[in-house]
């Protein structure tokens, strides 16, 4: 018998569970993953982990399920400062008579760089590695991903009128343009393009985003079909479904994200799943605004992939993806007539493999298998409450919610430890927080 090659690597993470996402649906037992650089360098068993690694650090995880991390497909991360300013309120009265004027008012470079890293603290600390966002002064929002290290498709916006970001379609393509030569070669990166809406975008502007997408890859995000109002206006306006426009313009395909997609009839149905575009479903803010409910079952055996966004916190009104996954999972059920509808296994598999595959990285994100980045979480089973631990996957959908995550890593680097951030100074970014919260609150009261 011979003896193995001892390898060195940087860092192995020793785990009582390990759910790699692919295969499907396994849970491996005292599994150990080997990290070296920013990859995944082996999935293997302790013992041969034993036999074949020396590493310069291990971390022990005797009473955790480690997976991949949590894709957050659709936000926008700075509006967490708006955190509970207009609740209970319809999608189009929320935005016209609130978040509209209040973005009017305080949307400035500051705003975005303090709310985003507010935004990002909230989504490592609940398991979440990589993020898409949506929203004005996108050159600031991909700095603070990029300094703390967070994976994140930034999309720059793109409306026909003027905001604080630009005054209009010719300037905010000028700068997106820009804005996607400045950041496509970045690690952490993706540039990315965002009509607004339907509603919100006219063909000509429409028309630009497909081309420069097609110019540079840049992938696009565009929220469709979000409620019933939106689907009826356009249709009495246009003689069309928005689904019917956006694919006669073309910007159907498998590099577009179409988020919400609550309201799907046959036609629809037929015209998304022909395309290749990736439905993006945010049950939170859906089931808060009461816009509707996205046939996310009916969907997926139709062939579409469907990936999970939480939308912003002032809609949801948090960025916790376990408790996305789980009211999507619960939902499913009752909108198909199915229990079997979105399983426990399916649901992890949206918040991170299908979340890779909408971004077009599934070769390389969303699963641990070795080759792949190393974008890892730890959850800590030990809890009463996810006691007794008969199935992780259950407990995981089911039982958990995002704060029994314990760890994180990052292209391989350490983003939490034992609950604690180890990029964002919490305490210095809450006294910022506290400085909006009095800004806002004193404008308000006006
Ligand atoms: C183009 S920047 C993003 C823009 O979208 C607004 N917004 C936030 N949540 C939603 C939603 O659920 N539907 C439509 N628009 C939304 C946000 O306030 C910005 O103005
Ligand atoms: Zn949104």
């Amino acid at each position: 018998m011979t003896a193995d090659t001892i390898t060195a690597a940087d860092i192995r993470i020793n785990a009582r569970w390990l759910i790699p996402i692919e295969p499907e649906a396994v849970v491996l037992d005292n599994q150990a993953v080997i990290i070296q650089g920013n990859r995944i360098a082996a999935v293997v068993s302790q013992q041969e982990a034993d036999r074949r690694f020396r590493t310069r650090e291990t971390v022990d995880l005797p009473s955790h399920a480690l997976m991949p991390g949590l894709i957050n497909l659709h936000g926008h991360a700075a509006m967490s400062l708006f955190r509970g300013m207009a609740d209970d309120l319809p999608l189009m009265s929320w935005l016209n008579d609130h978040i509209w004027p209040a973005e009017g008012a305080f949307i400035s470079e500051a705003f975005i760089a303090d709310g985003t890293q507010l935004a990002m603290a909230e989504m490592l600390r609940t398991g979440t590695t990589t993020f898409s966002d949506m929203y004005f002064f996108p050159e600031i929002a991909a700095q603070c991903a990029h300094d703390a290290g967070m994976r994140a498709q930034i999309a720059f916006p793109l409306l026909d009128f003027p905001t604080p970001w630009g005054t209009g379609p010719e300037d905010y393509l000028g700068k997106g343009e820009a804005f996607i030569r400045d950041w496509q070669d970045d690690p952490y990166i993706t540039p990315a393009i965002g009509p607004h809406a339907p509603y919100t975008v006219s063909d000509a502007p429409l028309k630009r985003a497909i081309q420069l997408s097609a110019d540079t890859g840049a992938p696009i995000q565009i929220h469709l079909h979000e409620t019933e109002f939106e689907v009826n206006e356009a249709t009495e306006k246009l003689g069309q479904r928005p689904v019917a426009r956006m694919a006669e313009l073309g910007l159907l395909g498998p590099n577009t994200q179409c988020v919400h997609m609550t309201q799907v009839n046959d036609a629809d149905l037929e015209t998304v799943t022909t395309s290749g575009a990736h439905v993006i479903h945010c049950p939170e803010s859906n089931l808060k605004l009461a816009s509707g409910l996205c046939p996310v079952q009916e969907l997926m055996d139709a062939g579409v992939n469907v990936a999970i966004g939480t939308d912003g916190a002032a809609s949801n009104n948090d960025l916790d993806l376990f408790g996305e996954l789980r009211t999507a999972a619960m939902i499913a059920k009752v909108v198909s007539g199915d229990a079997a509808a979105l399983s426990a296994h399916a649901a992890l598999t949206m918040a991170t493999l299908s979340g890779a595959r909408a971004l077009g990285r599934d070769h390389e994100l969303g699963s641990l298998v070795a080759g792949k980045l190393a974008d890892i979480i730890a959850v800590d089973l030990s809890d009463p409450f996810l006691q007794p631990v008969y199935d992780p996957i259950s407990h995981l959908v089911y039982s958990n919610h995002g704060r029994a995550v314990s760890h994180s890593w990052i292209n391989g680097v350490p983003q939490l430890q034992d609950g604690r951030l180890t990029r964002i100074d919490v305490a210095d970014l809450m006294l910022r927080v506290d400085g909006w919260k009095e800004r806002i609150r004193n404008q308000q009261a006006q």
